[in-house]
């Protein structure tokens, strides 16, 4: 199910009554009913999301001396977007929110019933790209790796490459919410896997700094890694 208030009212409602998302939505943070149902959906979220990260960290057979440590600095700053996609009368010439990978650990996507993300197949050459769109599922959220889990696990995870086209009919609403480390958490390839695999993919940097290339640019597919890339890979 969709957070919703007591009155039936689902988060999305509320955002696109405000009319123009992202100006509106700090006035609502202030409305104490929105804001008991925002903190909620995040509480819950934050839970899920470290409760996957350890799975998924797990699933690397590695031996982590105090995982609950590293899955903490993995995940403990966390952001909310709410995505307002008006209509647009020509849908084909422009873009909702360009190709892109998220930043962060994992991403948890709530979005309305419209449809229009589309994540990219991995595995095919650049001339014969495809991409599939990820059909809102009522009551499902979509959850997204990010660059951090790619680089942390040299090159294992893939973050997913998305893209959000518009409609020329119906205005779409989408609110994720994005783990991210904290700024100033050193992150890299888990040592254990540089020495299994013989090369470190990645390099190690201080997530502030990935941050600031990431907002430094404009989205282009994952680029954004390139950052990261170490030079003896
Ligand atoms: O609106 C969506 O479904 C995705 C938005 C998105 O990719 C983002 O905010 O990073
Ligand atoms: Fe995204």
């Amino acid at each position: 199910m969709a957070p919703s208030f007591d009155n039936g009212n689902s988060l999305f409602e509320f955002v696109v009554q405000d009319g123009n998302g992202v100006k509106g939505h700090k006035k609502l943070l202030n409305q104490l009913v929105f804001r008991e149902v925002a903190l909620e959906y995040l509480k819950t979220s934050t839970k899920m999301v470290r409760r996957i990260t350890e799975i998924l960290i797990g699933n690397l057979g590695v031996i982590l001396e105090d995982s609950s440590k590293v899955v903490d600095a993995l995940t403990s700053l966390k952001m909310v977007n709410m995505n307002f996609y008006p209509t647009c009368p020509s849908p084909e010439l422009t873009v909702g929110v360009g190709r892109h990978s998220d930043m962060g650990t994992l991403t948890v996507l709530l979005q309305d019933g419209i449809g229009g993300l589309y994540v990219k197949l991995e595995g095919k050459p650049d001339a014969e790209e495809e991409w599939m769109e990820i059909q809102p599922i009522p009551g499902a959220l979509v959850i997204n790796i990010g660059d951090t889990l790619q680089i942390l696990s040299n090159g294992r995870y893939k973050s997913a490459e998305h893209r959000v086209r518009t409609t020329s009919t119906q205005s779409r609403v989408s609110i994720p919410i994005f783990t991210v480390p904290r700024p100033t958490e050193k992150i890299g390839p888990l040592p254990q896997l540089v020495e299994r695999d013989g090369v470190a993919h990645y390099k190690d940097f201080i997530f502030q700094e990935y941050m600031n290339n990431f907002f430094g640019k404009a989205h282009e597919g994952k680029k954004s890694l390139d950052f990261a890339q170490s030079s003896s890979a």
